[in-house]
């Protein structure tokens, strides 16, 4: 059954229970000493993992069966079509496995090649964020059904300085010398796709990320950021676009900016470090 793409408020507030759901079973599994093993592009991956990947494609299967998913453990098997859902079950799986509490669970509803729909979880804040036209934030209530959601809005770039989220465990030197050129006050560590929910809260104002990243990890926060009043841009100030089986779904540099005039300071490299 195809989503109902006039609707996409709706399509999101579906999305928080399943995004919930597989936050609360990643919740309870932090502490157990799980399986883990390294994945070719070097980053871990866990039966935590695993788990929450099975979950979410069982609801997304139950909520609209037939549409493809391409989800992180098993992207290399799906093809998409005009409507398929990016999914990362545990974005931020070094910091899971450290029990810093800074991961997400993520899904998008991408239909061509832009987000529609998207939620994003993360249990150890207790906060889950949706888009669909707009943007909007909740606490994670009890079992997952019952929210309090209010909407989110990007705040204009502070006189005093910029705040960046920096990945706690990626960095690298075109990164930098980015960062060099924007008017940076504050840097703060924060792991996953945390990043865009931030800064779509009004509480940061970039993430500029040169390196290596995938589909999955950036498709639901730059659809909740862009409905929060904000940006995701790619070299040339051109959006992301989503589906590209042909490169792996891997993206390009990109820069999150919550106020979008900040663009046209950026100085973004056209290939991924
Ligand atoms: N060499 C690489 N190739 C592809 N993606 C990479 C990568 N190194 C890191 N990443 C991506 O960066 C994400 C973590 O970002 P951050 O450091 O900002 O939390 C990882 O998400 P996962 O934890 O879902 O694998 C992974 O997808
Ligand atoms: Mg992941």
């Amino acid at each position: 059954m195809l989503p109902d793409a006039s609707h996409p408020d709706e399509i999101a507030l579906r999305l928080a229970p399943i995004a919930v759901e597989a936050a609360q079973l990643l919740r309870s599994m932090e502490n157990a000493l799980i399986e883990r093993r390294i994945k070719d592009d070097g980053s871990p991956t866990t039966a935590a993992d695993l788990a929450a990947e099975r979950l979410i494609l069982r609801r997304l299967d139950e909520a609209w069966p037939g549409v493809p998913v391409v989800a992180e453990e098993t992207a290399s098997t799906t093809h998409t079509d005009e409507f398929f859902f990016l999914v990362d079950p545990l974005d931020g799986t070094r910091d899971f496995i450290h029990g810093t509490g800074e991961y997400s669970v993520n899904i998008a509803l991408i239909r061509g090649n832009r987000p529609l729909a998207a939620a994003v979880a993360a249990p150890a804040m207790g906060s889950v964020w949706i888009a669909g036209t707009t943007a909007r934030r909740s606490t994670m209530l009890g079992e997952g059904s019952h929210f309090d959601w209010h909407d989110i809005k990007v705040r204009s770039a502070p006189a005093e300085g910029l705040v960046a989220l920096v990945s706690r465990r990626h960095g690298d030197v075109a990164t930098e010398a980015c960062l060099s050129i924007l008017s940076i006050g504050t840097r703060r560590m924060t792991s996953s796709a945390l990043k865009f929910c931030l800064i779509a809260s009004g509480e940061a104002d970039v993430y500029v990320r040169c390196g290596a990243t995938m589909e999955w990890d950036t498709a639901a926060g730059d659809h909740i950021l862009c409905c929060a009043g904000g940006s995701v841009v790619g070299p040339g100030s051109v959006p992301l676009t989503y589906g590209h089986e042909d490169r792996g779904y891997r993206n390009g540099p990109f820069a999150a900016l919550g106020d979008a005039s900040l663009s046209s300071k950026l100085d973004l490299p056209t290939a991924a470090a």
